[in-house]
């Protein structure tokens, strides 16, 4: 996993006052980054379209011409000047090089923004969407230097973004490039560093982007073992029997050493699971929400959930149950809840009275989780989305992995009986949210059928051969 970080200004001042570098030494390596790159993919002579701004982002991009220049064809287009003191130095370096600007831009094999990075302050003009319209719609690859042009530090998109297929960012992870609106944006995130390795360059952070070397499977390594010895999942099943019967089938792919679903009535569930309408005493975990409707009565509710101690996911139909909700007051329980963004605004308004659109968690989706970590810190938050985010205890992570092939009625289910199955195995809230996540996002990458064909039940198949794609 690597660290994430809101804005990398205090980063670069630790360079400055600590290790005595200056902005010209940062700015030769964040070039040498991009040029490595692109060295790394295009032959020499390959034409190399730069187009630069008037801060420090378009200074980069000078640099990037200066170091491109020769081996190369550089072509520098410059729309609207200089005004950073580094912008014009750069450009004079380039001038006494023999780089002259070019009018407009033009078609190339590498297309590279360096327009706007990290001081991209307000909307973007008329001229400036022209412009980025102009780019997307050219053919070559498209680089962004350091975040794309029209992804604003705070993580909205303007209305119009450079659509890259790799953003070189410079020193260390920004958290705009990880938000789900800028997802489409950002192509591969390629991080470079600045002159000092990315260990010295980077100070503590609680946030986390994961990797898929963060998966751990629950292997089982013990031979003197019985069904009991893993766990025992209990998964309630509601008015639409399906969720509850997709959570409770990847549960049991997922390890649990046994599963039940609860129902009211006899439900069509595949042979491995079992059924009852009360929850087994020897049940380790429960899962509730999904499809639930309003299934059971909330004496029930009360005895067998709320009243309960066992750890517990909540999805769903449970968002809108203020008495289920209230199982979030409850500290000394292991407690994880898996809401979308429309849930999470229904969650939202349930425990603060305060309505909140879904346009505005998605732009604030690292605030919002961060909001109610800090009212219900013990509480396992995984918001779900293009970028699922999790947090407990001031630690906050994101999984990037997944793709819109996970965008199909049932991924969620799929995704609730996994961290059933861990929570029933004895792990953590944090560790189960965190490693059920991995898992479905890692089994939707191996699924081979066509992106818009996979069901649930693929997902689930899938979980199956995760063991050996890990080796
Ligand atoms: N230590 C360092 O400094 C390092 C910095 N590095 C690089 O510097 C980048 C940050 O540079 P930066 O701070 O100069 O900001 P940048 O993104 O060039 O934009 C500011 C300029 O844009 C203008 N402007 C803003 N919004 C606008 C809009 N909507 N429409 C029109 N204009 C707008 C703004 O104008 P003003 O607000 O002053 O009127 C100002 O002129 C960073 O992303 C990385 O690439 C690396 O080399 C590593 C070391
Ligand atoms: N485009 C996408 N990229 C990455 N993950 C996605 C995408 N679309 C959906 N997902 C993931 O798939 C799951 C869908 O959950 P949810 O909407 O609750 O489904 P359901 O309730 O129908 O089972 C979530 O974990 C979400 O993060």
């Amino acid at each position: 996993m690597r660290k994430l970080f809101k804005s990398c200004y205090a980063l670069d001042q630790k360079c400055y006052e600590q290790y005595g570098l200056n902005e010209d030494i940062l700015m030769e390596h964040a070039a040498r980054g991009m040029a490595e790159y692109i060295k790394g993919r295009f032959e020499e002579g390959a034409s190399v379209l730069i187009v630069s701004g008037p801060g420090n982002n378009g200074a980069d991009g000078i640099v990037l011409a200066r170091q491109l220049f020769g081996a190369y064809e550089v072509h520098l287009y410059m729309p609207f000047g200089v005004k950073s003191p580094m912008a014009r130095l750069q450009l004079e370096r380039v001038q006494k090089l023999g780089i002259s600007l070019c009018d407009e831009p033009k078609e190339a094999d590498v297309i590279v923004d360096a327009l706007f990075g990290a001081g991209l302050n307000r909307r973007l003009d008329e001229a400036t969407q022209q412009l980025l319209h102009r780019l997307n719609a050219l053919n070559g690859f498209k680089l962004a230097c350091d975040v794309p042009t029209g992804v604003g530090s705070d993580g909205r998109l303007m209305p119009f973004a450079f659509d890259a297929d790799v953003t070189i960012t410079m020193g260390a992870l920004k958290e705009s490039l990880y938000l789900d609106e800028s997802k489409d944006m950002v192509g591969e995130i390629v991080c470079t560093d600045l002159g000092v390795s990315r260990e010295r360059y980077e100070d503590q952070s609680d946030t986390f982007v994961l990797d898929a070397s963060d998966l751990q499977l629950p292997i089982r390594t013990a031979a003197s073992t019985h069904k009991g010895t893993f766990g025992h999942a209990a998964v309630f099943c509601g008015e639409k029997e399906g969720a509850g019967i997709i959570a409770g089938m990847a549960a049991s792919r997922f390890g649990a050493g046994l599963t039940t679903l609860i129902v009211h009535e006899k439900v069509s569930q595949p042979p491995f699971l079992m059924h009852t309408t009360v929850v087994p005493s020897s049940a380790t975990a429960l899962a509730i929400g999904m499809g639930l409707g309003a299934h059971f009565d909330q004496e029930f509710l009360d005895k067998y959930v709320i009243k309960s101690h066992l750890p517990i996911v909540l999805d769903a139909d449970a968002f809108y149950s203020k008495e289920l909700l209230g199982i979030l007051e409850q500290n000394e329980r292991e407690v994880v809840i898996t809401p979308h963004p429309k849930e999470f605004s229904v969650l939202w308004s349930q425990i603060n009275g305060e309505e909140i659109s879904v346009d505005e968690i998605q732009c604030n989706r690292f605030e919002m989780v961060r909001k109610f970590n800090a009212r219900y810190p013990h509480v396992t938050l995984l918001l779900k989305g293009a970028n699922m985010l999790i947090m407990q205890e001031e630690r906050l992570y994101i999984n990037p992995l997944g793709t819109s092939v996970l965008s199909k009625g049932g991924s969620g289910d799929v995704l609730s009986g996994l961290i059933a199955a861990l929570l029933a195995q004895g792990y953590t809230g944090l560790e189960a949210a965190i490693q059920g996540s991995l898992t479905l996002t890692l089994a939707a990458q191996n699924y081979k059928g066509a992106s818009y064909a996979i069901l649930p039940t693929d997902l689930i198949d899938a979980i199956q051969y995760l063991e050996m794609s890990q080796k």
